[in-house]
């Protein structure tokens, strides 16, 4: 399947749960935004594709100079991710194809892999639905009784955290998305909209410690992640946890 790549980059959250004075997405990481980080490590694994960076059209924060690929443009934000991620999707439609495949990352998770995105990239290549970066459950699952206390030890086996990118075909996830919104499916990621319609994504095995930078704690975090990477030169190389797919037994 000889197809363009795509990239969308949801950059438009307020970072709430983080507190900070200004989205996460601008504070700073090992010396640079976020946004610029995650958009460094993006361009580095896939130079020549095509970006579209949702933004807040009110952002008094973004500067055009930390974006380094040479073909993007920018959607305006919109209320949720996925609203964010819809716009993203019209503001390419004139020049994407059904089956150009469209990676979404968030712009909160700088510290994914070189080598995390080019094997989704490979994964996905001939994959006619789409799949996405996960990593297998490893701890305990506990589910609580509405009062703090455990109801019940759930199993594990089977369950995964679904990271980003999340890859699929424009088509597909146009509609998918679309449908979503119009049954008033809530969903969290562009996975979960496939899902809805019936199609299965693909479990490409990643890294966990491709974090989503969430609360305050998240931002040192990743600072150390980063740091390790860079001591490891895993900033462009990474060896999976787990088989790239297959049931999660861990
Ligand atoms: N309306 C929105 C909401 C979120 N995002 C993006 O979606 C990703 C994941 O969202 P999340 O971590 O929830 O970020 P925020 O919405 O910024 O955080 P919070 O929910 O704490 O406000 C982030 O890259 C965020 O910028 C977006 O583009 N548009
Ligand atoms: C897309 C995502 O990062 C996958 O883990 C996640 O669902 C986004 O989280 P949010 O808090 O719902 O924005």
């Amino acid at each position: 399947m000889s197809t363009r790549l795509w990239l969308v980059v949801p950059a438009a959250g307020q970072g709430r749960r983080m507190g900070a004075d200004r989205p996460k997405q601008y504070l700073p990481l090992a010396g640079r935004p976020v946004l610029a980080c995650t958009l460094e490590r993006l361009h580095a694994a896939l130079p020549a594709a095509r970006l579209c960076l949702c933004l807040d059209p009110e952002d008094p924060y973004f500067d055009p100079a930390w974006v380094p690929f040479a073909d993007w443009r920018r959607a305006p934000g919109g209320a949720e991710r996925v609203d964010s991620v819809i716009a993203a999707l019209a503001a390419i439609a004139p020049d994407a194809a059904d089956d150009d495949l469209v990676l979404v990352h968030d712009v909160a998770r700088p510290c994914v892999t070189v080598d995390d995105l080019s094997r989704l990239v490979t994964a996905l290549a001939d994959d006619p639905v789409g799949g996405l970066l996960a990593a297998p459950v490893a701890d305990t699952m506990k589910r609580d009784d509405g009062a703090g206390r455990v109801a019940t030890t759930e199993s594990r086996e089977g369950l995964w955290h679904a990271l980003t990118p999340q890859g699929f075909r424009f088509g597909l996830l146009r509609r998918a998305l679309h449908e979503a919104l119009a049954r008033d499916v809530h969903v969290t990621d562009e996975a979960s909209a496939v899902e809805a319609v019936g199609r299965s994504p693909r479990l490409v095995a990643g890294r966990r410690d491709n974090l989503k930078i969430t609360h305050p704690e998240d931002l040192a975090l990743a600072e150390l992640v980063l740091s390790a990477q860079q001591q490891a030169g895993q900033a462009a190389s990474s060896t999976p946890e787990a088989p790239p797919t297959g049931a999660n037994s861990a």
